[in-house]
């Protein structure tokens, strides 16, 4: 794949559709023994960094989900922006984000987090979980006259906020940068597979707000760099996600480096729109005992402006399938999930040989390659991404009209993530899923609930996979029914960590 252009249909060795194996070759990357990637620099000019795309028609509709605040205490929600008590500059900033009021994440949650209190937050995708911590984190660094210095040989943030994917954890630092713009905080971001002294460079120029993603974060601690004894607040988003298996052991290192405040003595924000409950009373541990829950809207719920749909298919009827949906939803942008990294190669290829344009994003492509595909995917240059798990959590990419599921995921949860790349913030979408009833049974249980949830129509023959004699029995090994309510008030689930394909 040239690296003036990352679409495969410009790929001159695409025509080996027949050839399945030997195609990798030509485009899926080496890693080589030093990453020496810098990134282009976040953009300079006030119109880019506050480009924004428009709230949709059911923007509104979320002052009518149902909103429970559990723990002892809560405070009291806010209704407007104003009542939050943002400084002048942060108002601003928000104004010139385009937000007009906050959605109920926000208007529940910038409260709790300003009173100081300790929050596991769970609200639907799309909904502004991520301004619902930096505001009200900045508003308090703001207030306490944080200004960064590039005179420290150790630099001290005041908050660490950890996500698991580069792209994730790169979109989070453009929002903090952005709310922070023309203000003395200074965020920071820190992700594997770019340059570790272009990294530590820009730590060393001043750091507030430290974004990281597990592993280099880790790094860069352990090389002395960043002093942790000023955290005051440690923000996980997607916290279901970084307390699976996959990342819990960092997140453990994590709070137990050297200098890192007791959880007594720090703020700890957990975000996600999906909770476990397993992952909630392993959650509880980094949180201190009086933690408030809140949960907007049905917890692991789907966002109800996606219209849901299941095929059923074969595995050899997808490409066909694939290929019809994508000649009607035409230029529309559209994200298509696929269960490993050689498949989103091989799926991709195939669509450009059938004139689709289309891009790839997977853990085995570097850096480089990753972040060209996002951006030729935002800017519709290639309106069709194929991607593995690595790109179904928190990417808030406008315009994504279709998520096609040509793979369904391991759990019920992937799925909530996954078609949640569209129908973001009030705006409407549309997802596909392929089900094999030779693979994806086990999810048939767990995906009924899911659809009605979100009022969805349910097939009636999944309805019977689901509830018939080939049904599950109750335990569901790929699926998992989502917990409804806050742990503490005790009610059981299953959960099953995803396949690994992340940071
Ligand atoms: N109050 C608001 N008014 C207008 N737009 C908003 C508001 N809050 C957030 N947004 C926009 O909505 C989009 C989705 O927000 P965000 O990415 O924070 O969602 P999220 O809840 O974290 O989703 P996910 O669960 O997928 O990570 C973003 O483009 C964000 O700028």
């Amino acid at each position: 794949l040239s690296a003036a252009s990352n679409c495969f249909l410009d790929n001159p060795n695409s025509n080996f559709l027949e050839s399945f194996f030997p195609l990798q070759s030509d485009y899926v990357s080496i890693s080589g023994p030093k990453v020496t990637y810098v990134p282009p620099p976040p953009p300079e000019e006030e119109d880019s960094i506050f480009a924004r795309y428009e709230t949709g028609i059911n923007f509104d509709k979320y002052d009518d989900i149902l909103v429970e605040v559990s723990g002892h205490n809560p405070s009291q929600a806010i209704v407007t922006f104003e009542e939050a008590g943002l400084c002048e500059l942060l108002s601003r900033n928000v104004s010139k984000s385009g937000y007009v009021k906050p959605t109920p994440v926000q208007k529940h949650g910038i409260p709790i987090v300003q009173a100081g209190r300790d929050l596991m937050a769970c609200a639907q995708t799309g909904s502004g979980k991520t301004a619902a911590f930096l505001l009200p984190i900045l508003q308090k660094l703001l207030t306490d006259g944080v200004a960064a210095s590039r005179f420290s040989e150790i630099q001290e943030p005041s908050a660490i906020i950890v996500a698991p994917t580069r792209e994730l954890i790169n979109q989070i630092y453009l929002e903090a940068r952005k709310f922070a713009f023309g203000t003395c905080v200074r965020p920071v971001v820190v992700y594997g597979g770019i340059s570790t002294s272009y990294t530590i460079q820009e730590v060393l120029k001043g750091c507030n707000i430290l974004c990281g993603t597990p592993g280099r974060l880790l790094d860069i601690i352990r090389r002395g760099k960043v002093g942790l004894s000023k955290v005051h607040y440690l923000v996980l988003d997607e916290a279901d996600r970084m307390l699976d298996m996959g990342f819990e052991p960092d997140m453990r290192r994590l709070v137990a480096s050297p200098g890192m405040p007791s959880k007594e003595h720090r703020q700890t924000l957990m975000f996600s729109a999906t909770y476990p409950e397993d992952i909630q009373k392993l959650a509880a541990e980094f949180l201190k005992v009086n933690y408030l829950f809140l949960t907007v809207g049905q917890v692991g719920g789907a966002c109800s402006d996606v219209e849901q749909h299941v095929l059923m298919v074969t595995q050899y009827s997808k490409r066909d399938q694939l290929l019809e949906i994508l000649r009607t939803t035409g230029t529309e942008r559209t994200m298509v999930f696929v269960e490993t990294k050689r498949k989103a190669d091989f799926i991709a290829t195939f669509l450009c040989q059938e004139k689709i344009p289309t891009t790839s994003i997977h853990g085995d492509r570097e850096q480089r390659e990753r972040e060209l595909a996002l951006g030729d995917f935002r800017s519709g240059k290639c309106p069709v991404l194929v991607a593995t798990s690595v790109a179904a959590r928190g990417l808030d990419i406008e315009h994504v009209q279709h998520v096609v599921n040509f793979d369904l995921p391991s759990t019920i949860d992937e799925y909530v993530h996954r078609i949640g790349r569209t129908g973001r913030c009030g705006n409407t979408g549309r997802a596909v899923s392929f089900f094999d009833p030779g693979t994806d049974t086990p999810l048939a249980r767990s995906l009924v609930k899911v659809l009605s949830g979100a009022q969805q129509e349910v097939p009636s023959w999944l309805e019977e996979i689901a509830f018939g004699a080939h049904g599950t029995t109750g335990f569901s090994p790929r699926g998992t029914v989502f917990a409804s309510v806050d742990t503490r008030e005790k009610r059981s689930v299953q959960h099953q960590i995803a396949e690994e394909d992340w940071e």
